[in-house]
C-alpha cells in the first residue's frame, strides 16, 4: 500500500493546487468587474476592448482550472475508494469474516457498507475536505477586499462617537451566523428524515431481490399477492417518509431563498451611503456587493453542507463499527486444533452447544482413521449438520477439541454452491476456471452420467437455476473426482437423487479415490453398504458401531 500513498498524496496536492487557483481566479474576476464597471461609466472605448480581451483571458483559464480540477479529483476519489475496497475485502474474507456476519453475529448490511458507504466516505470526505479549504481562502481573499472598500461606520452614542472600521464585513459576519442559526432551527430535522429515506429504499431493494431469488418457490406457492402486498407496503413507507422530505425541502428551500434574496439587498443598503457621498467609485460599489456574496457563502459553508455533513458522520460511524467487528469477531474461535504430524482426526470431549449455550446432544469422543468410510445417523435435529460445521471450523460454540491432520478436505453441503459463470468455472470450484483442462472435465461430467452437458463447458449460465437439484448433485460429485481431497465429508449431499444414481455416485468415489476418507451424513439406510463405520447421534449418548 505504501507505494500507492505518494502518488495519492501528489494528486491531493493537486486538486489543492488547482483548487486555490480557482480561488485566484474569482479574485481577479473580482477586480476585473471593478475596472470594467469604472471603463463603462468614463466611456473609456480602448480600456473596454481590452478589458474584454482580458475577460477572455480569465474565463479561458476558468474553463481549464475547472476541468482539470474534476479530472484529477475523481482519479483521486476512485484511487482512494479502490484502496479501502482492497482492505475491507481482505477484512471480510479474512477468518471467514463473511461467514460469521451471516449468522447474525456481526453489524447489519455489512455489503451496503462495503459498496456505499466507502463510495459515500471517498467522494463526501474529498469534496467536504477540499471545499472547506477553498472556503477559507475565498473568505480570507474576499475579506480583505471587503474590508478595504467598507471603509469605517461612525456611530453616535450619547455624547461620544463609536468607530466601526469594517462594518460591511462585520455586517456580513453577523448576517451569516443569524442565517446559519434559523437554518439550523429550521431544517435540523432533515438529517433523520434523509437517514430514513435511505434506509427505506434499501429495504424496498432487498425485497425486490428476493422476489427475484425465489421466482420459482413463489410461483409454486402462487404467492404473487403476497409478494405484491408486501411491496405495495415496502413503498408505501417510501412514500410516507417522502412527504416529509417534501414538507421539509419546501421550508429549507424558503428559508435559503430568504436569505439569499436579502444577502443581495444588504450590502446595497448598507453601501448606498458612501457611493452616494462620492466615497467611492460605481466599480468599487459592484464589486462590494459581489465580494460581500462571497463572504458570505463561505461563512454560511457550515449550513450549506449540513445535510451532505451529517451523512459523512452517519457513514464514518457505520464503517468505524464495521472495522470494529471485523477486527475483533465476537466469536472468531473454532473447536479445531491443527494436528500436522497427526494421520487420524481426533475428537475429543467434544460437547456442541447452541449460540444461547444449551448443549446439543451428548459428549463426543470419535476417531476417524484415514481410509475408513463413516455414515452418520440420527433424527432430525439432533446436531448432525452442526458436528460437520465443527470439524470444518465453522462452529465457534461448546468445548473440546478436534485435531486435525494436514491433506486436502473438501465439504459438500446438501446444495452445493455453483457460481454464475460458465460450467468449467463451476466443476473447478474454489480452484479458477482452468484448474483442470477440458478434457478432464468431460470425462468426469461422463463419470457422473451428465454428458449432456459436456458440449457446453464454456457456456455461460445462472447453472444453480437452471440444473435441477440432483444434477446440481451430480456436478458436485464431479468437482470432488477432480479435486480429489484426501478427507471428504458429505452432508446429505445425495438426498435430491434416485437410488440408482445415488449407488453410482458412491461407487464412483470408492472406486476412483482410493485411500479416500469418507464422512457422509445420511438418513436413507440404503447407503449403509458403502460406508464401514456409523455413528448413532441421539440427544442422550452417541453410538460408535461396526457396519
Ligand atoms: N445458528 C443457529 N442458531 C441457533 N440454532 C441453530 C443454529 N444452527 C443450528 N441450530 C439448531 O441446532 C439444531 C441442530 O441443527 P442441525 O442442522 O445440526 O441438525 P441435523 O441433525 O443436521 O438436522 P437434519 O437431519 O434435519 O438436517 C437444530 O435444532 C437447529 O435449529
Amino acid at each position: 500500500m505504501s507505494e500507492d500513498r505518494w502518488p495519492a498524496r501528489g494528486l491531493l496536492m493537486l486538486v489543492i493546487a488547482f483548487d486555490l487557483l480557482i480561488v485566484y481566479r474569482y479574485t481577479r474576476l473580482s477586480y476585473w468587474q471593478k475596472d470594467f464597471y469604472d471603463v463603462l461609466t468614463n466611456y473609456d472605448v480602448d480600456a473596454f476592448y481590452q478589458r474584454l480581451l482580458e475577460l477572455a483571458v480569465i474565463a479561458t483559464a476558468g474553463i481549464m482550472l475547472d476541468a482539470a480540477r474534476t479530472y484529477t479529483a475523481q482519479y483521486l476519489e476512485i484511487r482512494w475508494r479502490n484502496w479501502m475496497t482492497d482492505v475491507f475485502l481482505g477484512r471480510w474474507f479474512y477468518g471467514r469474516a463473511y461467514y460469521r456476519f451471516e449468522r447474525g453475529h456481526g453489524a447489519d448490511n455489512p455489503d451496503q457498507r462495503i459498496a456505499e458507504d466507502l463510495r459515500l466516505m471517498a467522494s463526501n470526505t474529498l469534496e467536504l475536505g477540499l471545499g472547506l479549504l477553498s472556503n477559507i481562502v475565498t473568505l480570507a481573499s474576499f475579506a480583505v477586499i471587503v474590508w478595504g472598500l467598507s471603509g469605517t461606520l461612525s456611530l453616535a452614542l450619547g455624547g461620544t462617537t463609536l468607530e466601526v472600521p469594517g462594518y460591511i464585513f462585520w455586517a456580513a459576519v453577523l448576517y451569516a451566523v443569524a442565517g446559519s442559526w434559523a437554518m439550523e432551527k429550521i431544517g435540523g430535522r432533515m438529517v433523520t428524515i434523509d437517514y430514513t429515506q435511505q434506509q427505506r429504499e434499501a429495504d424496498f431493494r432487498v425485497l425486490l431481490v428476493r422476489v427475484r431469488e425465489y421466482a420459482e418457490q413463489i410461483a409454486f406457492y402462487r404467492g404473487e399477492k403476497a409478494e405484491e402486498t408486501r411491496l405495495r407496503d415496502s413503498f408505501q413507507a417510501i412514500r410516507a417518509n417522502w412527504r416529509e422530505i417534501m414538507t421539509y425541502t419546501k421550508r429549507i428551500t424558503i428559508a435559503d431563498s430568504f436569505y439569499t434574496e436579502v444577502g443581495a439587498i444588504v450590502p446595497t443598503l448598507l453601501v448606498g451611503p458612501r457611493y452616494f457621498a462620492h466615497q467611492m467609485t460605481f466599480g468599487d460599489y459592484m464589486q462590494l456587493g459581489q465580494a460581500f456574496m462571497r463572504v458570505r457563502v463561505s461563512l454560511s459553508w457550515f449550513i450549506y453542507k449540513y445535510k451532505e455533513l451529517a451523512l459523512l458522520r452517519s457513514v464514518y460511524r457505520r464503517l468505524v463499527e464495521f472495522e470494529r467487528v471485523l477486527a475483533h469477531p465476537s466469536d472468531a474461535r473454532t473447536l479445531l486444533e491443527p494436528a500436522p504430524d497427526a494421520t487420524a482426526i481426533e475428537v475429543r470431549g467434544l460437547r456442541l452447544r447452541l449460540p444461547d449455550g444449551s448443549a446439543l446432544g451428548d459428549t463426543l469422543d470419535w476417531r476417524i482413521a484415514p481410509g475408513e468410510r463413516w455414515l452418520i445417523r440420527g433424527p432430525s435435529g439432533v446436531g448432525k449438520s452442526t458436528l460437520l460445521r465443527a470439524l470444518a471450523g465453522l462452529w465457534p460454540h461448546g468445548s473440546g477439541e478436534i485435531a486435525m491432520p494436514a491433506g486436502r478436505e473438501m465439504f459438500l453441503p446438501q446444495q452445493s454452491y455453483l457460481p454464475v459463470g460458465s460450467l468449467r468455472a463451476c466443476l473447478c470450484y474454489p480452484g479458477d476456471a482452468q484448474r483442470f483442462s477440458v478434457d478432464e472435465c468431460i470425462a468426469v461430467l461422463h463419470a457422473v452420467r451428465l454428458e449432456a452437458l459436456a458440449g457446453e463447458l464454456d457456456a455461460y449460465d445462472n447453472w444453480a437455476k437452471r440444473l435441477s437439484p440432483g444434477e446440481q448433485q451430480r456436478l458436485a460429485f464431479a468437482r470432488v473426482l477432480l479435486h480429489k481431497p484426501v478427507w471428504l465429508f458429505l452432508d446429505e449431499a445425495t438426498a435430491s437423487l434416485d437410488p440408482r444414481n445415488e449407488a453410482l455416485l458412491y461407487r464412483l468415489l470408492i472406486e476412483r479415490l482410493p485411500g479416500l476418507t469418507l464422512v457422509s451424513v445420511a438418513h436413507r439406510e440404503s447407503l449403509a453398504v458403502f460406508h464401514t463405520k456409523v455413528l448413532e447421534l441421539a440427544d442422550e449418548r452417541a453410538r460408535i458401531a461396526d457396519l
